[in-house]
């Protein structure tokens, strides 16, 4: 399954968090991430992420467009509710599409546990 994972950058530390916590579960999966996000895992992980373009530069797009186009089937967008970003538009047509098209999106840090320690179970029971 393809996982797309965006952190804003306040919530950047607990995305390398929860990435090292379920390392071996995204490790078998291919992974997506707007520029500055992928590019902190990679370091701090060692995790293969595709990078694309940062999230205020149309990365928000680029991963809204994969989804649109049915290759995504997991989100994790560690969004920042306390700070003004000025690509807001981006991020609602983000979040819209995961919706249009049924796509789990976690936005916090407690659905994305839930979420992927729910895939976890299901791939272990396979
Ligand atoms: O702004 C973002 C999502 O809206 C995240 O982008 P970066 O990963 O490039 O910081």
């Amino acid at each position: 399954m393809k996982i797309a994972l965006i952190a804003h950058d306040k919530k950047k530390k607990d995305m390398i968090e929860l990435a090292k916590k379920y390392q071996n579960l995204l490790n078998r999966h291919e992974l997506i991430a707007t520029g500055t996000t992928g590019t902190l895992l990679t370091k701090e992980t060692g995790l293969p992420i595709a990078c694309y373009l940062s999230g205020p530069l149309g990365g928000d797009q680029q991963i809204g467009g994969e989804i649109a186009q049915g290759q995504v089937g997991l989100v994790i967008f560690l969004r920042d509710p306390m700070t003004p970003q000025p690509h807001e538009p981006d991020i609602s047509a983000l979040i819209r599409i995961c919706d249009v098209h049924n796509i789990p999106v976690a936005t916090n840090l407690g659905t994305a546990s839930l979420l992927l320690s729910g895939l976890n179970d299901k791939l272990t029971k396979c």
